[in-house]
């Protein structure tokens, strides 16, 4: 029955693509066949203006004349000083631009082939095929073998048969051709019958819960209740009746439905796997959930037995004494969202107070309770310097709401100490350099002249060694800084910073805030956003910050796959891990299992700090392969890529033995743009992806970053978003089966 129209004839233009894609690709790079489109590795787009201009957004999407997508995504090409010099200035491609055409590079490749790809409302694909048989049909005969699909995708003699099971996750979800034959509101009333009728649910005895199949009664009232676990395919469950937590058998609790539902088995106490001696209504709760319970301040050694009701509250076991409620807290929610445990949606909270504020996190967060799958967290690692913080103020400053201004009184005080600070090493290293310096000259060159900034340094250096420089800091700033700016202006503290700086021992911002003391050390300073983007030290002691947002969307894969993106209202959580301490990160990584994408970074900077590249590596290593990861797409940020453009025309990269075996292409033409970097750039990013791929099997993504410019950590996020949208599509369709 069914059949493919031939493909419509696409003009051949082979070698069109090649050299475009030759463009795209770093020197020396080799080009990539047909079937081995590779665009993980994000290189600087330096090709021709757009050859297809983007449709308005609200504008119909063209149908992309080719079937079989790319295998991987293509890269968005990463800000680079020298390329966005090069463009003209009537060149206003963006990078969404310059991702459309690289899809549609694909594009014609993929309709290059010989004709093998074809249209895709004409090729047969299982996405439209009968739900319950698995029979594909063309546009000429779908209607015709399924009628009005009163049941969804089925054929007509299938019509009241249960559905294959496999095909459960794409109930509801239309197909492309469906799209092309029928109007908007015939597909979605198809699709509501499809996903809602009767004949396509879940069968009773496909679902176990706490150890006993449901009776057709049983799945009636759980799928009725009020709130109903949604989107329930066939499994093993377990079922708390009296707190309503619900989840897989041997698994922590996956959601909240409602409580006291007569349903399944008792409740066992291994139902969910734990091994705590902590049990929560009889059952041994998981790790996961004893750390939250830790971490929300609630007393549970070992052997406690607690009862936990619906609302939230709780009691000890045989006490009759209600010690508190759990769900009253925002910081309980807020952390159990975070590492994906359920929270009840707010009418089921006694009493909330309102005035709980948290004091661990960043920004008072309210999780979306009703959507809570759709929030898509970010993890961001790295060493020490590797440029997180700085990625991570950026996202905040971009996309969520800046800083409230608790915070900012926070950075302030923060700016304020640090400079202070700088101004300390700077002392430290002026009297050092003066004591240890043989030569008359440079001795001369170290001493004060001012007898009033020589006390008041004195003053400094004693209060620094006391540890009391903070009693007196920045609290006395005002009144000190006209000398502290004369202090910063003396020659020999200028020397001094010369000289430090060079040896990494004072970090270049330190002169960005001096040269401002007296403006910053004002009561009514206010940071500006270069202030807190550069400012050190803004991350929360306790080694976790998240922020939450979602950005404007407008994504060349999820407009070809689905007309009205919903990909639009995503959120996104970006969860900073600092790794001071990196037992500590491993600890936190549990927590995490599974995140949406995990993002590591790395300096650029760092390859003639052999040790320090190696211990990037090797911490890159062990994230990697971390259990929790299996599932996440994982993206290596190189980073610092500016200041790796000037320092890789001194320093050859082989100082680094890992590199050795790099070597650059003499390059044709000498054009503003620098291939050396790139070369340099592609050729570690290989390097990581080849290590990456040898150890998990999966595709590392890299791109290169320039932290401290926003335009390059917005494209960076995009980017982000159009893997995870990648991979998740990717999923889906190897859910839905082969074509
Ligand atoms: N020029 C330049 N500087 C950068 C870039 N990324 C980060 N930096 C600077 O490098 C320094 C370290 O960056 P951070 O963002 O604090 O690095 P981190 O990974 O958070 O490191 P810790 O705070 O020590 O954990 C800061 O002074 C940043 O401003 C970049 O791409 N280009
Ligand atoms: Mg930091």
């Amino acid at each position: 029955m069914a059949a493919a129209e031939p493909p419509e004839q696409e003009p051949a233009t082979p070698n069109l693509w090649a050299e475009l894609l030759r463009k795209m690709l770093p020197e020396g790079a080799p080009l990539p066949d047909d079937d081995q489109l590779d665009y993980s590795i994000s290189v600087n787009y330096a090709g021709p203006p757009p050859f297809y201009n983007p449709p308005p957004l609200n504008s119909t999407f063209p149908k992309p004349k080719f079937t079989t997508f790319p295998k991987y995504p293509p890269s968005l090409s990463p800000r680079n000083p020298a390329s966005s010099k090069s463009a003209s200035s009537s060149d206003t491609t963006t990078t969404s631009d310059n991702y459309i055409k690289l899809l549609s590079a694909a594009s014609s490749i993929a309709s290059d082939d010989g004709g093998a790809a074809s249209d895709p409302g004409n090729s047969p694909r299982s996405d439209q095929g009968c739900v319950v048989c698995g029979a594909e049909y063309c546009k000429k005969c779908l209607l015709k073998a399924m009628g009005s699909m009163p049941e969804g995708r089925k054929c007509i003699t299938c019509i009241g048969n249960p559905i294959d099971e496999a095909n459960r996750a794409k109930l509801g979800k239309p197909s492309r051709l469906l799209k092309r034959i029928c109007s908007q509101l015939g597909v979605k009333q198809i699709m509501e019958m499809e996903r809602e009728c009767r004949a396509n649910q879940v069968m009773p005895r496909q679902i176990i819960v706490n150890g006993r199949e449901l009776r057709e009664d049983e799945l009636d009232e759980l799928l009725g209740c009020k709130l109903p676990p949604k989107g329930l395919k066939p499994g093993r469950f377990w079922y708390d009746e009296d707190s309503g937590l619900w989840g897989k058998e041997g698994e922590k609790p996956e959601r909240i439905i409602s409580s006291k539902l007569d349903v399944g088995g008792k409740l066992q106490t291994g139902a969910s796997g734990g091994n705590t001696r902590v049990y929560m209504n009889g059952r041994e709760i998981t790790k996961l959930e004893l750390r939250v319970l830790k971490l929300a301040k609630v007393q549970c050694p070992s052997g406690t037995h607690f009862w936990l009701y619906e609302d939230g509250s709780y009691e000890e076991e045989g006490q009759n004494n209600i010690k508190g409620n759990i769900w009253e807290k925002v910081s309980v929610r807020f952390i159990s969202s975070l590492f994906s445990l359920p929270v009840p949606p707010p009418s089921q909270i006694a009493n909330p107070k309102k005035k709980d504020r948290v004091s661990v996190i960043p920004r008072l967060f309210s999780p979306d309770y009703s959507e809570q799958n759709r929030v898509r967290k970010l993890l961001l690692l790295g060493l020490d310097g590797s440029g997180k913080s700085t990625i991570y103020k950026q996202a905040k400053l971009i996309y969520a709401n800046k800083f409230s201004s608790e915070e900012m009184q926070k950075i302030k005080h923060v700016i304020q100490s640090n400079m202070y600070r700088y101004l300390g090493t700077l002392l430290e290293w002026r009297e050092h350099i003066e004591e240890e310096s043989f030569d008359r000259s440079v001795r001369g060159e170290m001493e004060f002249n001012n007898q009033k900034i020589s006390d008041f340094s004195d003053w400094l250096l004693n209060l620094m060694a006391n540890g009391e420089i903070d009693i007196y800091f920045p609290a006395a700033a005002r009144e000190y800084s006209p000398l502290v700016h004369g202090i910063w202006k003396d020659p020999s503290i200028q020397e001094t910073y010369k000289r430090v700086k060079q040896l990494q021992l004072i970090p270049d911002v330190a002169e960005y805030f001096l040269n401002r003391v007296i403006e910053i050390s004002r009561n009514e300073y206010e940071p500006l956003e270069e202030d807190i983007l550069l400012a050190e030290g803004t991350t929360p002691s306790n080694g976790i910050a998240c922020t939450e947002f979602s950005f404007e969307y407008h994504s060349a894969v999820s407009q070809i796959y689905d007309e009205n993106p919903k990909i639009q209202q995503t959120k996104y959580q970006l969860i900073q891990l600092s790794s001071k301490g990196q037992n500590r990160t491993f600890k936190w990584l549990e927590m995490f299992e599974n995140t949406s994408a995990v993002i590591f970074c790395i300096s650029l900077i760092d390859y003639d700090q052999h040790d320090k590249m190696i211990e990037s590596r090797d911490f890159f290593k062990a994230i990697a392969t971390h259990s929790c990861f299996v599932g996440s797409p994982f993206l290596l940020l190189l980073t610092k890529y500016d200041l790796f453009e000037d320092k890789i025309e001194k320093v050859p990269l082989t100082v680094c033995d890992w590199f050795r075996d790099f070597k650059p292409l003499k390059t044709r033409n000498h054009s503003s743009k620098s291939p050396l970097a790139q070369q340099a750039f592609y050729y570690i990013g290989m390097k990581f992806k080849k290590m990456y791929t040898s150890l998990t099997g999966k595709k590392l993504y890299v791109n290169q970053i320039q932290a401290r410019d926003r335009k390059s950590v917005d494209e960076a996020f995009r980017y982000i978003r159009e893997i995870i949208d990648w991979e998740e599509q990717q999923r889906e369709d190897e859910d839905i089966g082969p074509s």
